[in-house]
């Protein structure tokens, strides 16, 4: 055993080094940004007519003040009284706006549409990735942080299309356009004009780096609070049972005053910004009036294109405005598609071989073998130890030991949620690893201490939302476990609403339900882990007469701290610090007055007495 985890430690030591196997969260934006355009790319046409629809829209906006020029110079300052073709101009006018109007209808429409449907999928692939990542990535990311990478990091996603490329597609052409019909207008003004872009891109690039860091202080503040909010939620009832109210809402006020500091200095740096632009833009107007101005008076220039500039130049801050500050949303989503890119390059770390080997669940024994496996987490020392044991199919086992003994962990190779470090677990001689894992979790049916019950009827809950499974099944399934009595007297049966984590049901209930759905599936291999932990004598002495019809012919292990419950096992298991230290029947292990025989006086002493 030494050797084999003193050849372990040597491995991951040499991961370190050449970064193999090391979990790399952050990929580069441009990578992500390549991988995004893929979700895009389905949408080509849909982004060209946008293009199309956004060009034709501020092109009819733009020729509005044009058009006035042209009334103001050609007809009422020449003294010409064409009454028709002042309304003609007039009726374009009116034209032009109700094209501008319903072209930026449709731009808006298709982008919200477009950018909302990639978003979508990137969630639903986000949410199917996420759910095939292997515990060790979920013992070490808190609920908190999944929770906002697929809400607001996909939000923050779908700002990109609806702000950022819209601002970008719509001022950015705007912007274009302005400045090539101000040279169309008077070139000399036009120069003068451009004069101020230096200026303004001097203030842009002066406050960006300034708003990109109170913005990302500002997101670092929602995420803290989104991720305890989360957390504590859903330890809500042991924070009560410990009287922690108080202390939680201390840390909860610090936490929700950080962010609102740190949401208030981004305002503020936002309403600077926008002031000097403002400050910038009046100035503008009022220099190109000066300079407009003089040039009208010397006849350099006619009225309406001193009328037609101010009027663009004025429309020139506007967009101008709005792209710089979709800098902060740019750099929100960049960092979220970095992120969520991030957690798509995760691979996870148990993951099924190129080519599975198939193994027919009606086929499956249930012959079940450790062989000199050696297991930790992560980099931790290891928490089985060179364990070797031999379950023979239609066995049934019954694993004890103190806290800690590593009961659980044995359990979770066999299901194959981490792998193991050395050594193999085998079913019916199969490697698990060389097994299709979803074909493996039908072959093991796993109840645990806490059952999980999702928010959805009792009949769903059981059969887990596969409608292939009838009423019928759920129904002799809960009867044979003694559920259906209990459920029967719920308002509305098998179609009573369960509420988040079946809060609405004792524990005891929410194992029997649990248990019924171990029916339901059928598994070759039953795991119970601590299952009976949280039943009264009744229930505990009714799901003994469940397992009894359930176990036959199915090899079963039950891990119990009460030894009660697995005394009548084939065979009883000792685990002591990842180790097997006594194997055999109750009554032998009583008899060697061993590391059992003390187990069992403690708990006479703690559960019979
Ligand atoms: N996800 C985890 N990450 C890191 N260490 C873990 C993890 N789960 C368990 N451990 C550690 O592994 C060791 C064995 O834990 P395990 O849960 O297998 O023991 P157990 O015998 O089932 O205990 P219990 O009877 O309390 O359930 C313990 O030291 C525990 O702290």
């Amino acid at each position: 055993m030494a050797n084999s985890i003193r050849n372990w430690e040597a491995d991951q030591k040499a991961d370190r080094q050449t970064g193999k196997n090391q979990p790399k969260p952050d990929i580069k934006y441009v990578s992500a940004f390549r991988a995004l355009s893929a979700f895009a790319k389905p949408h080509k046409w849909s982004f060209m007519l946008i293009f199309f629809c956004t060009l034709l829209a501020i092109a009819a906006e733009l020729l509005q003040p044009y058009l006035v020029k042209v009334i103001i110079d050609d007809h009422l300052m020449a003294g010409k009284g064409e009454y028709s073709a002042i309304i003609g101009i007039g009726a374009l006018y009116l034209g032009l706006a109700a094209m501008s109007l319903l072209f930026t209808y449709l731009q808006n429409n298709m982008l919200q549409y477009t950018g909302q449907s990639i978003v979508a999928k990137v969630r639903k692939q986000l949410f199917e990735h996420i759910s095939k990542l292997s515990m060790s990535y979920f013992d070490r990311t808190s609920s908190g942080s999944l929770i906002t990478h697929v809400s607001s990091d996909t939000e923050s996603l779908n700002q990109l299309f609806s702000q950022v490329l819209m601002s970008v597609l719509r001022d950015g052409m705007t912007l274009v356009i302005i400045i090539f019909l101000m040279f169309q207008l008077d070139v000399q003004l036009a120069l003068y004009c451009l004069l101020l872009l230096p200026i303004i891109a001097g203030i842009a690039i002066g406050f960006r780096s300034y708003m990109r860091r109170t913005y990302q202080r500002a997101r670092t503040q929602l995420s803290r609070l989104i991720a305890f909010t989360a957390e504590n939620l859903a330890g809500m009832n042991l924070i009560q049972a410990f009287h922690q109210e108080k202390e939680q809402q201390r840390e909860f006020t610090e936490r929700n005053e950080g962010y609102f500091r740190a949401n208030m200095k981004e305002v503020k740096t936002q309403v600077w910004f926008r002031c000097s632009f403002d400050i910038l833009s009046n100035l503008s107007i009022a220099f190109v009036t000066w300079l407009g101005g003089m040039a009208v008076l010397n006849k350099q220039i006619e009225f309406g294109v001193l009328y037609a500039f101010i009027t663009y130049i004025r429309l020139f801050f506007q967009p101008l405005n709005t792209i710089t500050q979709q800098w902060n949303t740019l750099q929100s989503a960049t960092v979220a598609v970095t992120r969520i890119w991030g957690i798509f390059a995760l691979k996870p770390e148990v993951e099924n071989k190129a080519k599975p080997r198939a193994l027919a669940k009606a086929q499956v024994r249930g012959d079940i073998e450790f062989d000199h496996v050696v297991f930790g987490y992560g980099e931790h020392a290891p928490v089985i130890r060179d364990l070797s044991l031999r379950i023979r199919a239609g066995e049934r086992i019954g694993i004890v030991g103190t806290t800690g003994a590593g009961k659980s962990s044995l359990i979770s190779l066999l299901c194959r949620f981490y792998d193991v470090r050395s050594g193999g677990v085998r079913i019916d001689g199969m490697d698990v690893r060389d097994m299709e894992q979803s074909q493996l979790h039908r072959i093991v049916g796993l109840v645990q201490q806490e059952p999980y019950l999702y928010s959805g009827s009792v009949l769903d809950n059981v059969r887990l939302f596969d409608t292939d499974i009838d009423e019928d099944t759920v129904i002799e399934a809960c009867r044979l476990v003694g559920a259906d009595a209990i459920i029967q007297r719920m308002s509305d049966g098998y179609n009573t609403r369960l509420s988040e984590r079946g809060s609405g049901l004792s524990a005891g209930e929410r194992q029997l339900i649990s248990f019924a759905r171990i029916i339901v599936f059928q598994p070759k291999i039953l795991i119970l882990d601590e299952a009976t932990a949280n039943l009264d004598s009744y229930s505990e002495q009714l799901l003994e007469q469940a397992l009894a019809i359930v176990s036959k012919g199915r090899t079963t292990i039950i891990i119990a701290h009460r030894l009660s419950t697995v005394m009548k096992a084939d065979r009883i298991i000792v685990m002591r610090k990842g180790a097997i230290a006594e194997q055999g029947t109750h009554s032998e292990l009583v008899r060697r007055h061993g590391y059992y025989e003390e187990l069992y006086r403690h708990s006479r002493g703690k559960v019979f007495a």
